[in-house]
């Protein structure tokens, strides 16, 4: 792969030379990996996760669990499924677990996972957890694991505003038990104590009690990967009660996890393929996964592209045509940015729903995308949940990305087919996806070793 350069404050987003015809290896799953690094710390014995995410949102988890006292090894993969997969580079972390102690400082930058994930671990930790991060961590929801876990016994210290900075107070364990929750602003608020919860008590029952959950598969990966460890987790979709998780107090198992590629990290990649009438093959695809990136093989197939499933993986092939999409986006917002950027390329008009909680994302993703894609000539409108999209001739220009990893991907997508579009700050990526421009560029590179 191409070495990455040092990155320019403003990143001239490559136009694409033609058709692009290309193999992506896209590294392993944010979501799996800071879900599998919490669970193995709350194990009652070491485990492994193959192929980690090594980018600045889980390099913040495994410091994070460090700082509280989990032994985390970096090696290179000695055995299993990890060492002869392709692209993961034969890394692997040894998690061990042990007790978790204050005091601590932990520093969540801006990812949602820390931020939500940890608390309830700090809740079991014996000493004062202190919470810290971007300036963008204090705007963010958290209020809801707040108040679950004072309901459920915790001692937490805030400015009363249910968000960052905060300490937590463990005192060595959690009483657990029922408790009501709002998570209509993020899914991660289940996810959170469910995750800790096998280590509580009394487990836990968590009953939302607002407006639309957002991100639902999200949360099926909670209970999917608690289960894989041993947990027993009831949940609405395996016949239990809607809204309502339960998970019941026990022993976690060590377990050697192969972290599977971040299909919503694939985005852009697929989006290539789509806007520039090429093929683009991801590798390792799962054939069955939780991820909300699995959905981008109907939604990106709906406008306009076609894919196939094979033991190459996913490839996806483009017409160079672009259909513009209605489509409720509640249980995968996260791809929304990318999605977009494909939809203002499109040959009409798009409407992205359910996504009203993007707002309170890494920046507000609503307004950052309406205002950036109009300022490269898009006429773009927000509605009360999501976006209209009615493309027009895009030109070049400045896009700003927030410190937003997904609105720096979303401009390099725009960036293929509108000349002269500079994407701010792309260094942004690094907090999913630490190689993106050199993978990009390598992705366009006629050179015959098209493998990145
Ligand atoms: O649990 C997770 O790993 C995530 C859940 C979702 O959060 P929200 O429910 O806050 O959208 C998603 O957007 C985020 O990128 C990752
Ligand atoms: C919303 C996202 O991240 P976070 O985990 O910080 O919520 C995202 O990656 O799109």
């Amino acid at each position: 792969m191409t070495e990455s350069p040092a990155l320019p404050a403003l990143w001239p987003a490559p136009l694409a030379p033609g058709a692009v015809d290309a193999t992506v290896t896209v590294p392993g799953s944010k979501s799996v990996t800071n879900r599998g690094l919490v669970l193995a710390a709350l194990s009652s014995e070491p485990g492994w996760l193959r192929r980690p995410l090594r980018s600045r949102d889980t390099l913040l988890m495994a410091e994070a669990l460090r700082t509280l006292g989990v032994g985390i090894e970096e090696t290179a993969s000695s055995s299993s499924a990890g060492a002869t997969a392709q692209g993961g580079g034969g890394e692997a972390w040894r998690v061990i677990p042990a007790g978790l102690h204050g005091p601590a400082t932990v520093d969540v930058g801006n990812a949602g996972t820390v931020m939500r994930f940890l608390p309830p671990v700090a809740a079991l930790a014996d000493g004062p957890v202190r919470f810290d991060g971007d300036p963008r961590s204090y705007e963010r929801p958290l209020g809801g694991v707040i108040d679950a876990l004072r309901a459920l016994g915790a001692r937490i210290d805030d400015d009363g505003r249910g968000a960052l900075p905060m300490t937590v107070h463990g005192s060595g364990a959690l009483d657990g038990g029922p408790v009501e929750i709002d998570a209509s602003s993020s899914s991660q608020f289940v996810s959170a104590l469910l995750l800790s919860a096998p280590r509580f008590n009394q487990g836990v029952e968590v009953r939302h009690t607002g407006s639309a959950l957002p991100s639902l598969p999200h949360i099926r990966m909670t209970v999917d990967m608690l289960r894989s460890v041993g947990a027993q987790v009831d949940a609405p979709e395996s016949g239990g009660e809607p809204n309502v998780w339960r998970v019941t107090p026990g022993a976690l198992l060590g377990r050697d996890l192969v972290v599977e590629p971040d299909l919503s990290n694939a985005q852009p990649f697929l989006a290539a393929a789509l806007v520039t009438g090429g093929r683009v093959t991801i590798p390792d695809w799962p054939a069955h996964t939780t991820q909300p990136g699995d959905a981008l093989r109907e939604i990106f197939t709906t406008m306009g592209g076609s894919c196939e499933l094979t033991e190459d993986g996913l490839t996806f092939t483009g017409t160079g045509r672009i259909h513009g999409i209605d489509v409720d986006l509640s249980e995968v917002g996260e791809l929304t940015p990318g999605i977009a950027a494909v939809a203002a390329l499109a040959d009409s008009p798009s409407t992205l729903r359910g996504v009203a909680h993007l707002r309170l994302h890494e920046t507000d993703r609503l307004a950052a995308l309406t205002k950036e894609l109009g300022e490269l000539g898009g006429d773009v409108t927000e509605t009360a949940d999501g976006l209209h999209i009615r493309p027009r001739p895009l030109h070049g220009g400045i896009f700003h990305t927030y410190d937003d990893h997904r609105l720096a991907t979303a401009a390099a997508v725009i960036g293929l087919a509108v000349p002269g579009v500079q994407v701010e700050n792309v260094a942004t990526t690094a907090k999913t996806l630490p190689d993106f421009p050199a993978m990009w560029t390598d992705m366009l590179d006629p050179a015959p070793a098209r493998s990145v």
